[in-house]
């Protein structure tokens, strides 16, 4: 489905507290398969695509994270929702954090995983976002499931793997390298500070592109926030571990 520009899905009772769940570059709204049925028996779940990914518009890069925020915001808009409760992975997560910052009416309580407040290291992003402009998405694949899974998940589940590497290869080149762009001038660390929303950090302790610090800065500033490390998880930590991660989602939610 797609309304004010963003694909996304509404799924769980219609008069539920609204969850909004926004996942990591190169992926599609349907990384959060194994948290939707836990997650939609309490909320009503707003799975989303970012722009350039999924059923999204995909305009012309550079992007920045406002912008994909703005998207999430009309979108609300559009669906008449005043108020959720935001999870975001990597990309979702900088969402997240700009939206409870800029936008705190809005979000009533935040988590994010494996993510950052400020990733741009050498030039890796502009580099990124560069040799997908020129080569296309096939220049991605190789390293990525590196990047999102341990050795022994890719081991021991590679139908999954496959089905989050197809979301990659499907993904437009411009829309993922405009997401690339607002990676790239992404720094939100002072941002972090004006979070005055329940905010839960997650953290894939093997996570090779969001390692463990960059989660445990966001609970350092973020006032009051609480800091979770997943033993054995890389980067897709909600792929990996779902019961961990649906437990730890449904109790932060739930909290009033
Ligand atoms: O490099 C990756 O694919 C991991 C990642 C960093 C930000 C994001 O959204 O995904």
């Amino acid at each position: 489905m797609r309304g004010a520009r963003l694909g996304y899905d509404v799924t769980g009772d219609e008069h539920a507290d609204v969850v909004v769940m926004a996942g990591s570059i190169g992926t599609t709204r349907e990384m959060w398969r194994p948290q939707l049925p836990v997650l939609a028996e309490r909320f009503r779940v707003v799975r989303v695509d970012h722009r350039g990914h999924g059923e999204s518009w995909v305009p012309p890069g550079p992007y920045t994270i406002a912008d994909l925020a703005g998207d999430v915001l009309d979108l609300l808009d559009a669906l008449g929702v005043a108020q959720v409760r935001f999870c975001g992975l990597s990309l979702g997560g900088m969402v997240g954090m700009w939206l409870a910052a800029h936008a705190p009416d809005r979000i009533r309580r935040l988590a994010v995983l494996c993510t950052s407040a400020a990733l741009n290291v050498n030039g890796s992003w502009e580099n990124r976002a560069a040799t997908v402009r020129a080569q296309g998405m096939s220049a991605m694949l190789g390293a990525a499931p590196g990047r999102w899974f341990t050795e022994d998940f890719r081991r021991d589940h590679p139908n999954v793997v496959d089905d989050i590497l197809a979301m990659l290869a499907g993904t437009p080149a411009e829309g993922y390298a405009g997401c690339c762009d607002a990676i790239a001038v992404m720094d939100l660390r002072a941002d972090l500070a004006r979070i005055t929303v329940p905010t839960l950090a997650i953290a894939g302790a093997d996570d090779p592109a969001t390692p463990p610090a960059h989660l445990e800065e966001i609970a350092r500033r973020v006032p009051g926030a609480r800091l979770e490390t997943i033993p054995r998880a890389a980067h897709l930590a909600n792929v990996e571990h779902p019961e961990t991660v649906n437990r730890l989602l449904l109790a932060h939610f739930t909290e009033e």
